[in-house]
């Protein structure tokens, strides 16, 4: 494989997945074939992440990279899980943070565990029956209120204990070591031998 599509339309995710895929395979945006974006119509992470992948690769007839991942709150028996883009009725990272600061308001702090989730699906082909999924976790709490200005989505509300900061404070350097999605990757690159 030499080149892929990452079949992403979120600015934060494109530019963690670039940084973690390297430079072995030339990486090639989605928006350079298309501005339309697949419903996530599955039930599970699983799903949309192959959806995304399967839709970039017909458009873009190259082997496909999705990433279909989310924030699951304990309190909130996992919610919003594969909803996190479009938990509140604007959709945007500000009133999605919000909703959840809202959802959680008086709840204290250990009942407050969440997991950050990410699915990465690698198609070959658009048809492709097996395709390579690999997932990673990445376990913290929901903050009582927004902190950070780096990362993205609920990166501001996300604490990690480890480090003591929420993971909007973290370097994109070490976010990219510690995150849901760098787990992911690293298992991708271990089966893809990179
Ligand atoms: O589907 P694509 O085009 O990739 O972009 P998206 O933003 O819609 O992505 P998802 O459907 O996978 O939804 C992921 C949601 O989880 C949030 N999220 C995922 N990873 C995150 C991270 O590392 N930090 C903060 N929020 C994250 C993100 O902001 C979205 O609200
Ligand atoms: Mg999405």
């Amino acid at each position: 494989m030499k080149e892929l599509v990452l079949a992403s339309h979120n600015a934060g995710k494109l530019r963690e997945l670039q940084a973690l895929l390297g430079n072995s395979i030339k990486i090639r945006s989605i928006s350079e074939f298309s501005s339309v974006e697949p419903e996530e119509t599955g039930l599970t992470f699983i799903e949309n992440a192959i959806l995304k992948a399967r839709h970039a690769s017909q458009i873009s007839g190259l082997p496909a990279l999705a990433d279909d991942s989310g924030l699951t709150v304990d309190y909130l028996q996992g919610a919003p899980g594969i909803h996190s883009a479009r938990y509140s009725a604007s959709g945007g990272d500000a009133g999605n943070n919000r909703k959840l600061l809202e959802a959680l308001q008086g709840v204290p702090e250990a009942q407050r565990g969440a997991q950050f989730v990410c699915v990465l699906a690698l198609l070959q082909h658009a048809n492709d029956p097996l395709p390579i999924i690999c997932e990673g976790h990445w376990q913290g709490r929901i903050l009582l209120a927004p902190q950070g200005m780096n990362g993205f989505g609920y990166d501001p509300l996300f604490y990690v204990a480890e480090q003591r900061c929420s993971s909007a404070e973290l370097s994109n350097e070490l976010k990219n070591q510690l995150s849901h999605r760098a787990q992911a990757m690293q298992r991708l690159k271990q089966q893809l031998a990179l």
